[in-house]
C-alpha cells in the first residue's frame, strides 16, 4: 500500500505529512515528507483549544472553540496532502490509505479519555481517499494509556539495522517517548517526560523566540542539578513503563520547586534540556539491559547541546535519525502511516508492553469517502 501518514504533535509547530509504502508488516519505502508550518492564528486557536478541552467528559464532546478548531486543522491537513504529492507528480488516485493523527487536545488515560481533533469524515470526503483516525481511542477504551504507538513502527523499522542490541528509539517531541528492542522481546516502551515542551516555553516567556534553536542559549549555560533532581524526584520518574503523559502533567512537575526564574536565560534553557536528558537516563536506569544503541529522532535531533548531554548522561552510543537512513523530521508521519496500514488488516498496533493493555489490540476508525 501506498499510504500517507500525517502527524500534528503537541509542540503545535505545524503538520508532517509523510509517504510511505508498507504492507502493514515490512516497511518497504520511507518516502518523501513535507511540514507545513501552522500561522499564529491557527496556533492560538489551538492553544485556545486546549484550555477548552478542560471541559470535555466525553470523546464526541466539542465545547468552546473546539468544533472550530477541528475544522480549520482538517482542512489544513487535506492541503499538507496536497502539498505533499504536488511537486512528486502523484495524485490523489494513487493514494491507497491516509493515516490521520488528529491534534491531541487532551490525554487522560487514567479518565479513559484521549481526545484527538480532526474530522475523519471530512478528510476523507475532501480527499477522495480512504481515511484511518482516531488510533488512541480503542487502546484507552479498553484500559490502556493509548500512548505511545510509534513502538510496533520501531520494530518494524530496527528489524534491518546492524546496531549493537538492545536498541533504543528515542522520539524527543513536546513529550519524549522511547522504544527499547531487546531482540525478539516484545518492546518496552513509554513516554519519558518533557521533550522539548518545557524548553520551548522557557525561550518563549524570555524572548518571545519559540524554541532554543540549535541548543545554542543552552551550551552556554550552567545546569542547576539540584533543581533537576527535584523534579525527578516526581513520582511519575520512578514508576515502570507502560506510560503516558499530556502535555499539561510537566506543570505539575515543575510547580512549587522554585521555578527558574533566579536563573539567566542561559542557565534555565541548559537546566532543562539537562532535565529532558535526565529523565531518558533515569528511565534506562530502570531497564535489566540498558541499550547499547540510541537513536533520536523528532525536532529535539536538531538540538546538538541536548544529543551530547544524553551521551554523557546514557553512556552509550547515540546517534540520530537521519544517521541510520530514517528521517527525524518525519518518522511520526512516517509511523502513523505504518500504523494506518495495520489497522486497515486489523493487525495490532498496541501491546501489553508499550501501553499496558491487557492483550495485543488493532485501533483506528476508518473513514471511507462517499
Ligand atoms: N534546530 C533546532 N534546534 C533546537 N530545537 C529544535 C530545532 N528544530 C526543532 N526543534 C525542537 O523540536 C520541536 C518540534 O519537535 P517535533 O516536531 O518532533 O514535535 P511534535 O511532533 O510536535 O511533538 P510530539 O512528538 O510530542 O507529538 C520544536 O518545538 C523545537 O523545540
Ligand atoms: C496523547 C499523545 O498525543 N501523545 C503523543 C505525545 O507526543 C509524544 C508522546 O506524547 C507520545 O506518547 C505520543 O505520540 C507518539 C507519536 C506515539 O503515540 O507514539
Amino acid at each position: 500500500m501506498r499510504v500517507v501518514g500525517l502527524m500534528s504533535g503537541t509542540s503545535m509547530d505545524g503538520i508532517d505529512a509523510a509517504l510511505i509504502e508498507t504492507d502493514g508488516d515490512e516497511v518497504f519505502w520511507l518516502g518523501p515528507a513535507v511540514t507545513r508550518p501552522y500561522d499564529a492564528a491557527t496556533r492560538a486557536l489551538l492553544v485556545a483549544a486546549m484550555a477548552d478541552a478542560r471541559g470535555v467528559n466525553a470523546r464526541t464532546d466539542r465545547p468552546g472553540v473546539l468544533g472550530a478548531a477541528e475544522i480549520r486543522i482538517t482542512d489544513l491537513h487535506a492541503e499538507a496532502v496536497r502539498a505533499l504529492l504536488e511537486p512528486l507528480r502523484l495524485t490523489l488516485s494513487d493514494i491507497d490509505l491516509v493515516g490521520f493523527h488528529g491534534q491531541t487536545v487532551i490525554h487522560r488515560p487514567d479518565a479513559r479519555l484521549t481526545v484527538q481533533i480532526g474530522a475523519g469524515e471530512r478528510l476523507a470526503k475532501s480527499l477522495g481517499v480512504p481515511v484511518m483516525a482516531d488510533f488512541r481511542a480503542a487502546d484507552v477504551a479498553a484500559g490502556g494509556e493509548g500512548a505511545p504507538l510509534v513502538p510496533v513502527f520501531h520494530q518494524a523499522l530496527a528489524r534491518r539495522l546492524a546496531l549493537p542490541r538492545p536498541v533504543a528509539v528515542l522520539n524527543v517531541g513536546g513529550v519524549a517517548n522511547v522504544t527499547v528492542l531487546d531482540g525478539a522481546v516484545p518492546p518496552i516502551a513509554c513516554d519519558t517526560g518533557p521533550g522539548n515542551a518545557l524548553i520551548d516555553d522557557f525561550l518563549f516567556a524570555r524572548t518571545k523566540v519559540p524554541y532554543d534553536a540549535d541548543g545554542r542559549a543552552a551550551a552556554r549555560g550552567t545546569v542547576d542539578e539540584a533543581w533537576v533532581g527535584e523534579v525527578l524526584a516526581h513520582p511519575f520518574f520512578s514508576r515502570p513503563a507502560p506510560k503516558s503523559l499530556d502535555r499539561n502533567d510537566f506543570r505539575a512537575f515543575v510547580t512549587g520547586r522554585g521555578g527558574l526564574d533566579g536563573l539567566s536565560l542561559e542557565d534555565g534553557a541548559a537546566t532543562l534540556t539537562a532535565l529532558t536528558a535526565a529523565s531518558v537516563a533515569t528511565f534506562a536506569a530502570h531497564l535489566a539491559r540498558p541499550p547499547a544503541s540510541w537513536i533520536v529522532a523528532g525536532g529535539g535531533a536538531r538540538n546538538p547541546t541536548l544529543l551530547a548531554m544524553l551521551t554523557a548522561r546514557l553512556g552509550a552510543d547515540v546517534r540520530t535519525a537521519d544517521a541510520v537512513g530514517w528521517s527525524a523530521d518525519a518518522l511520526e508521519a512516517h509511523a502513523f502511516g505504518y500504523l494506518a496500514a495495520r489497522a486497515l488488516k486489523g493487525l495490532p498496533l498496541t501491546f501489553p508492553t508499550t501501553t499496558g493493555v491487557a492483550a495485543p489490540m488493532t485501533g483506528g476508525v476508518l473513514f471511507r469517502p462517499k
